[in-house]
Formats: C-alpha cells, structure tokens, sequence
C-alpha cells in the first residue's frame, strides 16, 4: 500500500522574489509533517521537489471566468470554494496566499486577521472595492488589485438596458403578458429621444452610458468633481454642478463609486431637488440611494420610476418594498455578468494576482502606489540602495534612543515630477523597521507602519545640474536627535547620516558622518575610526583572515594624511566575537562597529 504523507509549504520561494516591494526577504517557510513510518530515500525526495516547486495557494471564492482559472492554475494551487460563511473564509484564509472575490463577499478586517500574515493580495475580478476593507488590507501589508476595464461596456449596456426598459415597462408588460394580461394602456411610456439624462460619475462607465445615450437622441449632462472637463466635452458632454444635475434632468444614471462621501448622497434632500416624475438608473451600488428616501420619492410621485442592478443588502430581503414596487424595475446585480466582461475581468484580475505573488508591482493596485514596470525596472537598484541604507542607519543609533525623525534625501538632475520616490520612501522605511520589530513592511503598509510608530519621515529632493541618465545621484538617510554605537557617524550638522549611490548597477555605501568612504553593500560592513598611519589595514586583514572571513572591499576615507580616518571594510561572512573583540583592541582604533546587511 502506498505511504502517506503530506506537506504545506507556507510560502514557496520561487514565488515570492526576494527583492520584491511587497514581501518579506526571507519568507520562505516550510512544514513537512510526515507519517511515523520512516520514508524510502526515493520519497523523502520526491518530498524535498515538492516543496521546491510548491505553489502558492489562491482562494477563488465566487465564480470566475475559466480564462482566468487557467491562467492561475498554470502557476498556483487553486481553491474554488463558493458561498463560503464569514467562518469558513476566516478559516480558510490562513492558507491562502492570495485571494479573488466579486461583489458577492465581504473581505472583512477578520478575514485579514485570521490570515496570519500569508494571505499577499486580494484580487477582485470587477470594479467596485467597496467590499474590501482597504484599511485593514493596508495595515496588514495585503496589496488589493482590481479589473478595472473588463466589465466598463457591460455596465454601460446593462445601464442603458434598464434606461430603455423603464422607459417601455419592459419587465412590467412581460410580466403581464405571462400572466394571461394584455394591458395596452397601462404600459404607455415615455420617450427618450430630446429628454436630458444626467450621469452622476462621469468615470469609465458614466462615459460609455453617455456615448451610448447621445446615440439614442438624448441631452447629456454630466456631474463629477474629478472628471476632466475636456474628456467631457470630447463626447459633447457638459459637466455640471450636483444640484444642476439633479434639477434639470428627466433622466438619472447612477455611476459613482459607493464610499463614505457618495454613501446616501441621494437622500430625501435630494429627492425634494429633483423636477417631478425624473426617472432615476443605478448600475452603481445601492448604498449610494438612501432606499428608504427612494421609497417615499416613489410613493410621492416625484420619481417616477426607478430602475435598480444593486441594493444595499444584496440579495435585498424577499420583503423589500423597493424590488416589489410595481414602478421600480429590479436585476440581480447583473451590470458585469456577461460572457465576454466575465472572460475579461477574470484574465485581467489573474494577470494582477499572478504578477503581484510574483514580486511585480500591479498596474491595478488599489492600496499602493501604481509603479510601472519600466519606472521599476530603471528604480530597481536604487530600491535596494535605499532598503540597504535604512538598514544601515538604524544599526548606528546608540541602543534607547528612540527615533522619531527621518530625513531622506534624494539628489537627482531629473525633475522632481519626473521621479516618484514612495517606492524609496517605503524601503528605506522597511530597512530602518525589519531589523527592530516583527512586522514586514512592503509598499503597502510602510507609511502606515512608519505612522503608527510615530516615525517623522521628511524628504527632500536636491535638483543637481547635469544629464540626467539616471534616476539618481545619490540617496541620503539621516536620522536626528539620537545619540549613535559609532561616533563617527554624526554628521558636521549633528545627525547620524549616511549616503550611498548606485555603481555599476549595484548599491554603495559612499559617505559615513562626514567621512568619504566607498564600499559594495553585500556581505557585512566593519566601521572603524583611527588615525590614518601606515600597517593597520594589514593588522585588521590578518585578523579576518585568521577567521576565514573573506573581505570583499577595503576603502580609507580621512580627513588629511595622518589624521583620523574611517576604514570601511566588507565582508562576506559574519565574523566571530572573538574576531571583531581583537580588532576592537588594535591599540590605534579608536571605535568600531560590525554592521549587518
Ligand atoms: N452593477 C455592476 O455590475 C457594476 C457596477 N459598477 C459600479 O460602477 C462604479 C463606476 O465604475 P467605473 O466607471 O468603472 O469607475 P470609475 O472609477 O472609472 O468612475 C467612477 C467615477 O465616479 C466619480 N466620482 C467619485 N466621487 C463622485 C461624486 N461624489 N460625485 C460624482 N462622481 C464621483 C469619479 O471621479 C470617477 O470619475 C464602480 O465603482 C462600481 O461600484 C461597475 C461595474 C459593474
Ligand atoms: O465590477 C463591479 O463593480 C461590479 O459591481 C460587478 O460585480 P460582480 O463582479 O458582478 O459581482
């Protein structure tokens, strides 16, 4: 009989690239769990491929397009678990390195709790992120991507589907017809040609529903508080105030997304705005009408019809007097659901989701900065120096002093517009953190992080003269107010201050306090301060080599010949204590610290 055994690999290693903004360097973690019966050489082997090649786990929990099913599968372990309770998702979730919703689940700040730290990304494979708590997503360092483009056309049909059906009492006379009825006069409409139709959220979808509309001879007014009025008219559109909108149009679309600002913003006060007998559309999402407001604006006459894809409580309970009133017309949150948007939004989401576990910076993040793949790839050593020089600052303050302000300078002959440094920001973040706490800072999370530590971070950009080739000259970190393990390290201006450049594609350590030095951040780093005299770099370099410590990069930076100097020394193997106490008790060394990358 054959042997049962089984493995979870936490976190798979070829997945998870270690220089990634969104990870932790390393995370690789592995729990074997295996029967007593001891394993035949062949399957302790086959164990060890496993885990080699171990996937991470996605969660699919509402039902996505096959195209998008494919391409996950191609590269991780898929989990399609529909209708799952809050429980069962919190329960799930720990095993999860990612997962994709629609509207139909609530990612709540529990689901990211009870993750334990492994779940990397939330994907949602539609628009609306309403459902996801962007906060606790943010906190736990999860990136969010979204399909923002997919379904656009779908929603803007369904929209203009429930307009002209309204409009005709298509879903009351079909009704009717069914039931044996044929009532001529009561399903009289109303025309739409010549009669204005304001569009509230002027964004992807707003837009097509008004090209779409103008087709159908009517007058389009559009309100947003964001749109570009340009892009507006460019489809002959004219922007216009809140109340504008509302007061003049027969016609309403519904197109904003639902947040804390748009929540009920059509209200009772609203309604009474409104010219009597407007007819109002929302493919947007319920929580932007106060129902209650819309069932008396029903009742009173002043809306006329109502034409609903999306409820507040979804499914609406079977009770809702909006669904059973008889001038409202009612989908089931049908705006993205056709084949082609779901095909659309499951590669575009599985794209997003694939590309973040990978390490990529998502084009379609929702709670990260949106960093393209050309911008990252030009920033990428930089990145590095910038995690490398947090790293480094952090281990020269003197232990209890606590930091509270960082300043971060980045000297560059670009633009300042031409150079987005939140990416730099949250590394150098993440390296001054890591070292001192348990939590992981990623992209995400690091100005949260830094915030709920109370760190200060300021930054400054130096315009230099010059072409400007590369992204930067220079980065440096200084850290103020602290007292540092390695005098040397203050700065003429009293903070602990280093800078490095980028050489050859590869980071550097280029100034300590206010001395010049020159070294590869890999490896480890020796600081030691004397006063420059012949034979001592002889003396250290005997000492490591007795330890078998193999120096990779030795440089001097003084202030004049024979005067103090700090030597700079990598390594690339950690020395023992006895090693760095022998080089502490070179007579002419005046301080020294032992540095960890
Ligand atoms: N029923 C369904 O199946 C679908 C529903 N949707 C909903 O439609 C919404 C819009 O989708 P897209 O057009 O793709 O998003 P979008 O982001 O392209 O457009 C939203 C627009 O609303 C505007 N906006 C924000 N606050 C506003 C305010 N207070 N007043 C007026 N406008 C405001 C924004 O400036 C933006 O231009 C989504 O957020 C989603 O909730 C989207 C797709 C399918
Ligand atoms: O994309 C959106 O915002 C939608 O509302 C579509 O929702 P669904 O994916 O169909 O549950």
């Amino acid at each position: 009989m054959a042997s049962t055994y089984s493995w979870t690999a936490l976190t798979s290693s070829h997945c998870l690239n270690q220089q990634s903004p969104f990870f932790p360097s390393g995370s690789l973690s592995c729990k074997i769990s295996v029967p007593s019966r001891r394993l035949s050489k062949a399957k302790r082997s086959l164990i060890v491929t496993a885990i080699l090649d171990a996937k991470p786990t996605i969660l699919v929990a509402e039902k996505l397009g096959e195209a998008g099913l494919e391409l996950l599968k191609s590269f991780a372990n898929v989990d399609c678990s529909y209708n799952l309770s809050p429980e069962e998702l919190c329960t799930k979730i720990s095993l999860c390195d990612a997962l994709i919703v629609r509207s139909g689940t609530t990612v709540s700040r529990d689901v990211f709790e009870s993750s334990g730290g492994r779940l990397k990304v939330v994907g949602r494979a539609g628009v609306g992120i309403d459902n996801v708590d962007l906060s606790a997503a943010t906190e736990h360092g999860c990136l969010v991507v979204n399909a923002p483009t997919a379904n656009t056309i779908a929603a803007a049909e369904h929209g203009i589907a429930l307009l002209t059906a309204m409009a005709r009492n298509i879903a009351q006379a079909d009704a009717s017809v069914k039931s044996g009825k044929w009532q001529r006069s009561k399903y009289v409409g109303v025309s739409l040609v010549g009669k204005i139709l304001a569009v509230m959220g002027f964004g992807k979808v707003g837009s097509e529903v008004a090209r779409r509309a103008k087709g159908l001879g009517m007058h389009i007014v559009a309100h947003d508080p964001y749109a570009p009025a340009d892009r507006a008219r460019s489809i002959g559109v004219e922007l216009v105030s809140f109340d504008e909108a509302i007061s003049t149009a027969d016609f309403i679309s519904l197109h904003m997304p639902l947040t804390p600002a748009t929540s009920k913003m059509f209200n009772d006060e609203a309604f009474s705005r409104m010219k009597k007998g407007v007819r109002i559309v929302n493919v947007a999402r319920g929580g932007v009408i106060d129902e209650e407001a819309l069932l008396r604006a029903l009742d009173s006459g002043i809306v006329a019809q109502a034409a609903l894809d999306v409820f507040t409580e979804e499914p609406p309970p079977k009770d809702n007097k909006l669904v059973l009133h008889e001038n409202v017309t009612a989908t089931p949150h049908l705006g993205a659901s056709t084949s082609e948007a779901q095909e659309g939004v499951a590669r575009e989401v599985a794209e997003a989701v694939l590309g973040a576990l990978k390490g990529e910076l998502a084009a379609t993040a929702v709670n990260a900065p949106m960093v393209p793949a050309e911008v990252l790839s030009e920033l990428a050593p930089y990145v590095s120096l910038a995690e490398k020089l947090g790293r480094l600052v952090v281990q020269l303050v003197a232990g209890g002093s606590g930091i509270k302000s960082i300043r971060i300078t980045y000297a560059s002959s670009r633009s300042p517009d031409d150079l987005d440094t939140r990416l730099l920001r949250a590394m150098v973040t993440k390296g001054l953190i890591e070292p001192i706490s348990s939590v992981f800072i990623n992209l995400v999370n690091s100005d949260f992080i830094a915030k709920q530590r109370g760190l200060k971070i300021t930054e400054e950009i130096i315009l230099l003269d010059g072409s400007p080739e590369n992204p930067l000259e220079f980065i440096q970190v200084q850290i103020a107010n602290v007292e540092s393990r390695f005098a040397s390290a203050i700065s003429d201006s009293g903070e602990i201050k280093v800078e490095g450049r980028v050489k050859d594609g590869k980071p550097h350590l280029t100034k300590v306090g206010s001395f010049d030095v020159d070294v590869s951040l890999e490896g480890s780093i020796i600081l030691c301060r004397q006063v420059d005299q012949p034979g001592l770099i002889g003396k250290v370099g005997s000492i490591l080599g007795e330890e078998n410590v193999n120096v990779s990069f030795m440089t001097v930076g003084r202030i004049a010949p024979r005067k103090q100097a700090v030597m700079t020394i990598g390594v690339d193997d950690e020395p023992s204590r006895e090693a760095l106490k022998k080089i502490g008790d070179i007579s002419s060394i005046e301080e020294f610290v032992f540095l960890k990358l």
